[in-house]
C-alpha cells in the first residue's frame, strides 16, 4: 500500500499560498498538485498573478502563507539555486542568452551551475542536449547570430541542462509564427514523454489546447476554473475573465 501511495504522490503540492505585495493580493488561497509527467497549462488574463504563482514555485517570491513541496520535501524556504538543484527549471519569455558565447558555450554554464554531476563529460552532455532540441548544428554559432525560434529552443536547451524534473515555460512561443508555434510545441511535448513535468504559461490558446492535458485559469488571484482544456476553455467565467464581458 505504502508504494501505491508514493507512485501516486503529486510531484508538486502548492498549498494554500497567499502572496500580496504590500495592502494587493496578487495570489488568493491557491491550492493545487500537478502529478510526475503531467503537461499542465496555466492560463489567465494579464495581471492574475499567473507570474506570481511561479515565482513562488521556483523561488523567485516567498508567499506570506502557504506551502510549496515538491517530491514530497517541503521547499517554501529554500532560494531558488536549490530548488533548481532538486530539479526546478524554469525557461523565460524573453530569451537571456550570453551574447557573446556560442549556443555550447551557454549550455555549458547552465550545467555548471547546476552541478549537474554526469559521468560524461560536459561537452558531450550539452551537445547531447543540443541534438535533442534540433540545435546540434548551432553548436559553434554565437546565440547572437540565432533566429527567434532557434533563441527559444536555446533556453529551452538551457532549462533542460539542469536535468529537471520540473520544467517551468513562461510564454515560450510568443512572438513566433504558427508554424514555429508547433515546433516548439512538439518539443515540449516529447519532452513530457521522457516524464518531465511541465507547467506551461500561455496566451495563445491553440497551443495551451493542443498541449495541455489540464488547464488551470486564474483571475485577479483566485482559481476559477480547473481541469480538462476543453472545460475550462468553455468555462462561462473563464470566456468572461478573458472577454472581459
Ligand atoms: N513585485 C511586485 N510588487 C507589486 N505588485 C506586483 C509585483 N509583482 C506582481 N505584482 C502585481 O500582482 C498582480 C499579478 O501579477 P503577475 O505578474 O503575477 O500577473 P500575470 O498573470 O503573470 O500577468 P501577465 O500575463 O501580464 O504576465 C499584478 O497586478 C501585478 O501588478
Amino acid at each position: 500500500m505504502t508504494m501505491v501511495a508514493e507512485v501516486d504522490a503529486p510531484l508538486l503540492q502548492v498549498g494554500t499560498l497567499t502572496k500580496t505585495f504590500g495592502g494587493f493580493t496578487a495570489l488568493d488561497n491557491i491550492s493545487v498538485d500537478i502529478r510526475k509527467g503531467e503537461r499542465f497549462g496555466l492560463i489567465g488574463p494579464n495581471g492574475s498573478g499567473k507570474t506570481t504563482l511561479i515565482n513562488c514555485i521556483s523561488g523567485a517570491l516567498k508567499p506570506q502563507v502557504g506551502s510549496v513541496v515538491f517530491c514530497g520535501e517541503d521547499i517554501t524556504q529554500l532560494p531558488p539555486h536549490l530548488r533548481a538543484r532538486r530539479g526546478i527549471a524554469r525557461s523565460f519569455q524573453i530569451p537571456r542568452p550570453f551574447k557573446s558565447m556560442t549556443v555550447l558555450e551557454n549550455l555549458m554554464v547552465g550545467l555548471d551551475f547546476a552541478s549537474v554531476d554526469s559521468r560524461l563529460p560536459e561537452e558531450d552532455v550539452a551537445m547531447s542536449i543540443l541534438t535533442r532540441m534540433g540545435l546540434a548544428s548551432k553548436a559553434a554559432a554565437p546565440s547572437n547570430t540565432l533566429s527567434q525560434v532557434e533563441l527559444r529552443k536555446m533556453e529551452l536547451a538551457r532549462a533542460m541542462a539542469v536535468r529537471p524534473k520540473l520544467l517551468i515555460s513562461d510564454e515560450a512561443m510568443a512572438g513566433l509564427s504558427s508554424s514555429e508555434v508547433d515546433e516548439v510545441l512538439d518539443l515540449l511535448i516529447s519532452l513530457g514523454e521522457e516524464d518531465i513535468t511541465i507547467i506551461m504559461i500561455e496566451h495563445i490558446m491553440q497551443a495551451v489546447m493542443r498541449f495541455s492535458e489540464r488547464v488551470m485559469c486564474l483571475d485577479a488571484g483566485k482559481i476559477i476554473a480547473l481541469g480538462a482544456p476543453g472545460e475550462v476553455m468553455a468555462n462561462k467565467r473563464v470566456q468572461e475573465a478573458y472577454l472581459g464581458t
